[in-house]
């Protein structure tokens, strides 16, 4: 089954009397489990078509389905549950909230649950990312790496179906982007978690099982790597 569908997906902004396509009739599936990589250019559309998969964003035409269930017209109270535990969000700029501890940070989308355990489950995560001892610290105390573990700490703590990533590496050297490419994959060979990523980095391409580049808002090449 595929966890997540686009079909025909369109978004175009107005500008003045202009109207640019951002995206231009995307369709692409993408099966439970798997990790797809989305590669393109500066200003091809990546964090466009991210937003509108992971309803973020709205397309301007087309649809999303999460496990055949068109998400596309969803009220914002439906839509909420989904964002909270079935998807997990990484970006580029964390997005930390910079008055609550890392342990806080990490636990606040179970606490939104009512998770018992969020506090618990928090420690544990960050422990598998060695940031147990960073647990009252707060995120302007870490380095652009450490924060990055964090983030991916929180979300991961409802345990998602699908992880949205865009550019989670982006500002961090080799040795912080190596361990989170180990957390990410690890954690899909584990749980089945289904990565969809967007990243300028070869290397981690490389390690996808699809590869699908993005030229002016449409898809150009959709490689698939061999098992
Ligand atoms: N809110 C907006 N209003 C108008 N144009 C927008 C808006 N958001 C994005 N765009 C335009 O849409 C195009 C695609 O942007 P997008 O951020 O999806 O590209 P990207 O491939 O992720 O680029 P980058 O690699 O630089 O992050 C760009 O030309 C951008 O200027």
């Amino acid at each position: 089954m595929n966890i997540l569908e686009a079909r025909h997906l369109t978004r175009t902004y107005t500008i003045g009397d202009r109207e640019i396509r951002v995206l231009d009739d995307i369709s692409l599936a993408v099966p439970r489990g798997e990790f797809t990589v989305i590669e393109g250019s500066s200003g091809s559309g990546k964090t466009t078509l991210l937003t509108l998969l992971s309803g973020l964003d709205r397309p301007t035409a087309g649809s999303v389905f999460v496990r055949e269930t068109d998400i596309t017209h969803m009220t914002e109270d439906a839509l909420a549950p989904l964002r909270n535990e079935t998807f997990g969000f990484v970006f580029q700029s964390f997005h930390l909230v910079p008055s609550l501890t890392t342990l806080e940070n990490v636990s606040f989308p179970a606490e939104l649950g009512r998770d018992r355990a969020a506090r618990e489950k928090a420690a544990r995560l960050l422990e598998r990312v060695g940031l147990q001892a960073r647990g009252r610290n707060y995120p302007h105390q870490l380095s652009g790496g450490e924060k990055q573990r964090v983030a991916i700490c929180r979300a991961l703590i409802n345990a998602p179906e699908i992880i949205f990533a865009d550019e989670p590496t982006g500002n961090l050297d080799s040795e912080n982007s190596d361990a989170i490419l180990r957390l990410l994959l690890s954690l899909r060979q584990e749980q089945g978690v289904t990565l969809v990523l967007v990243t300028h980095s070869p290397e981690i391409a490389e390690m996808a099982d699809r590869v699908i580049t993005l030229r002016d808002g449409r898809i150009i090449s959709e490689k698939r790597h061999a098992e």
